[in-house]
């Protein structure tokens, strides 16, 4: 199934909180969502689930969600993750779902023994910390096993080991062809868990394409290299309209070049490579760099 977000707009007030933000999310990926706080990430997703009037519309598989005979069977979503019945177990919270959708109670207890909630399937949901939350979130989303998955921030609140739980699990389930949209502010678990990127800042439609693309626009990309006279590395790359600068005693990071370039010139230097590196930026890096002029809520640098 393919998801196709177009035009999708919102306003509180005078505040344009979502402005003509269009992507299309493809089977077998995840997607991450990012976008600085306050930039509409939730905004967004309610609107895709027609939670929120606003402008623009969401296609799955070419038609609206409410067109599709069984919804729940085609989205499952979880976007908040204290958005429980307080007094009824998380069991009896997933059997009332699943009647909804045509799903039978044997499902139910195989999603909880999924989620790692067997022994606590019981008990209400009110005494649950954060991250069992979430795991009961992330149970009510596949009960029917949709095509699509629309999370919005499921690793908040979980442990290290909960989260890699979590990764593996959602890029096993579009591993089986199924669409995976995720929203989280962990950049380092994003990196490992995104196939594509979906960007947002104020609202507005930053980036949309392969996580790796993204990266690979950001300036920190560049290649190190150590030689002895790096003086005269940088001046060889300079004649050659390469930017460089010195990195500690005998290195130079010179930004927008190959290994191979960089390899080339030094040799015809005459300067022996102690070592040769492409540094990639890290998704943070390029996610800082790339949004900085879309911050909501920017903190002014310390005087
Ligand atoms: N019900 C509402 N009433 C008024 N303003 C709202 C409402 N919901 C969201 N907003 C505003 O709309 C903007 C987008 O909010 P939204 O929650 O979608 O952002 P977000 O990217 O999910 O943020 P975060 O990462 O902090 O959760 C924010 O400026 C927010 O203050």
């Amino acid at each position: 199934m393919i998801v196709e977000a177009a035009g999708l707009g919102k306003s509180f007030g005078a505040k344009r909180a979502v402005d003509d933000v269009s992507f299309v999310l493809q089977p077998g990926r995840v997607t991450g969502f990012l976008g600085p706080n306050g930039s509409g990430k939730s905004t967004t997703m309610r609107l895709m689930l027609g939670l929120d009037r606003g402008d623009g519309r969401t296609l799955f598989e070419e038609r609206p969600l409410l067109d599709h005979e069984v919804p729940g069977r085609v989205v499952g979503a979880h976007l908040d993750a204290k958005s429980f019945h307080p007094n009824r177990s998380a069991r009896n919270h997933l059997r009332m779902l699943a009647a909804g959708t045509g799903v039978g109670d044997r499902r139910v207890d195989e999603v909880i023994e999924q989620v790692g909630l067997d022994a606590v399937a019981g008990k209400r949901p009110r005494g649950f910390s954060l991250g069992m939350g979430q795991r009961l979130g992330l149970a009510s989303a596949i009960l029917a096993e949709p095509d699509v998955l629309l999370l919005d921030e499921p690793a908040n609140g979980l442990d290290p080991q909960s989260i890699q739980w979590m990764r593996e699990f959602l890029r096993a389930y579009a591993g089986t062809g199924r669409v995976v949209f995720v929203s989280s502010h962990l950049m380092s678990e994003m990196q490992l868990m995104a196939d594509d990127l979906v960007v947002i800042g104020k609202g507005k439609l930053i980036a949309h394409e392969p996580l790796g693309a993204f990266v690979a626009r950001s300036t920190r990309n560049d290649v190190l290299v150590r030689v002895p006279d790096p003086g005269l590395l940088i001046d060889r790359l300079a004649a050659q309209g390469l930017s460089a600068v010195r990195e500690g005693a005998d290195a130079v990071a010179v930004a927008g070049a190959s290994t191979d370039t960089v390899g080339e010139i030094a040799f015809h230097a005459g300067l022996p490579v102690r070592e040769l590196l492409a540094r990639t930026a890290s998704l943070e890096q390029a996610f800082l760099e790339l949004t900085s002029d879309h911050q909501e809520y920017a903190t002014r640098e310390a005087q």
